[in-house]
């Protein structure tokens, strides 16, 4: 019975600038992704049938859950019925803004793509992980900072690594990314900065002016609505981050630091640790099926 587990991590997003909106409802952004050290971690065994369970009994283990939508997927593309059982251990807080359940079905696409010897072509995984999510091909085909554009999926590997110590936080608010969407404040007109040139300034010349361009187009309206969240970017600030913005759609909020002294002492100032991380400099996605 052959049996894989891998860990599934979560990103944020340095800079999330959203520059219009396609007739399929979708819009258009520039964000750059950056992983982070907090992961779910999911074994995967060889069975008759397809099944899950879920240690977040607040997730469903049911064709709703995005592991069991991506195997569903890889078996139709694959036209076979092989099974698998997958157990998933989260600890990605869900609503958050950190991609974990597109990092869950990322590595449920990867892992089955090798258990069920299906051996797919990436630009055919690819073509799946869209479906899945927006965010899906970022966690299948990269492990560092990548510049992502059109709808989040057309991908381009920054080779860099950012210099900080990064503190993440989950201010226990789930927010929906369809809500966010739909109720963000439109900057269509800007000019829009190139996050490509300033995250090779902030990498290799440690120039921490550009850091006021990664600017997040969710914020104001999940501030505006989630005043929890705001705090905690004005805490991150207080306890001495160079930088604080909120990730994807939210609710984390993240912090960079120059110094592990200080990112491990506003960790703590967050008390609980199951809701924050905090992740060293030049991080990547190490663990690969
Ligand atoms: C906002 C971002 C930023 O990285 O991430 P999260 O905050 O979710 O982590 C992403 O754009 C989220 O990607 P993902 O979470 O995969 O979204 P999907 O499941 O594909 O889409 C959920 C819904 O969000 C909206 N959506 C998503 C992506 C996009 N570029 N434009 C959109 O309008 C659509 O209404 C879609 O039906
Ligand atoms: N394995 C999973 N992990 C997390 N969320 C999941 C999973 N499967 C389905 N979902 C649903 O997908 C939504 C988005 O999850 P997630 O990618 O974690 O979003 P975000 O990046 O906004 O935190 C959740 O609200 C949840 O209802």
């Amino acid at each position: 019975m052959q049996h894989i587990s891998v860990k599934a991590f979560a990103k944020i997003n340095l800079g999330l600038l959203i520059t219009g909106k396609r007739p399929d409802g979708y819009h258009m952004l520039e964000t750059v992704f950056a992983p982070v050290n907090w992961y779910d971690e999911l074994t995967f065994t060889s069975a008759d049938e397809l099944s899950m369970t879920c240690s977040n009994l607040d997730l469903p283990s049911d064709d709703n859950n995005l592991c069991l939508k991506a195997a569903s997927a890889l078996r139709d593309y694959a036209e076979m019925t092989k099974g698998a059982t997958i157990r998933l251990t989260k600890n990605i807080p869900f609503g958050a803004g950190l991609g974990g359940g597109s990092s869950d079905a990322a590595a449920t696409l990867r892992v089955l793509n090798v258990l069920w010897g299906i051996h797919a072509p990436s630009d055919d995984l690819h073509a799946l992980a869209v479906k899945l999510g927006a965010d899906v091909p970022y966690f299948l085909e990269s492990s560092g900072l990548v510049f992502a554009s059109g709808i989040g999926e057309q991908l381009q590997d920054l080779e860099r690594s950012l210099p900080f110590h990064i503190v993440t936080v989950f201010p226990e608010e789930h927010i929906s990314t369809v809500w966010a969407y739909k109720n963000f404040y439109p900057k269509f007109e800007r000019k829009v900065p190139d996050l490509k040139e300033m995250v090779f300034e902030l990498c290799e010349n440690k120039d921490l002016t550009v850091l006021p361009t990664f600017e997040n187009d969710f914020e104001a309206v999940v501030f505006d609505y989630y005043p929890s969240v705001r705090q905690a970017k004005e805490k991150l600030l207080e306890e001495g981050a160079l930088f604080a913005s909120l990730s994807g759609s939210g609710s984390a909020v993240f912090g960079l630091f120059d110094r592990q002294d200080a990112a491990e002492k506003a960790m703590q100032a967050f008390g609980d640790k199951s809701r924050a991380s905090l992740t060293p400099p030049s991080f990547k996605m190490i663990q690969r099926s």
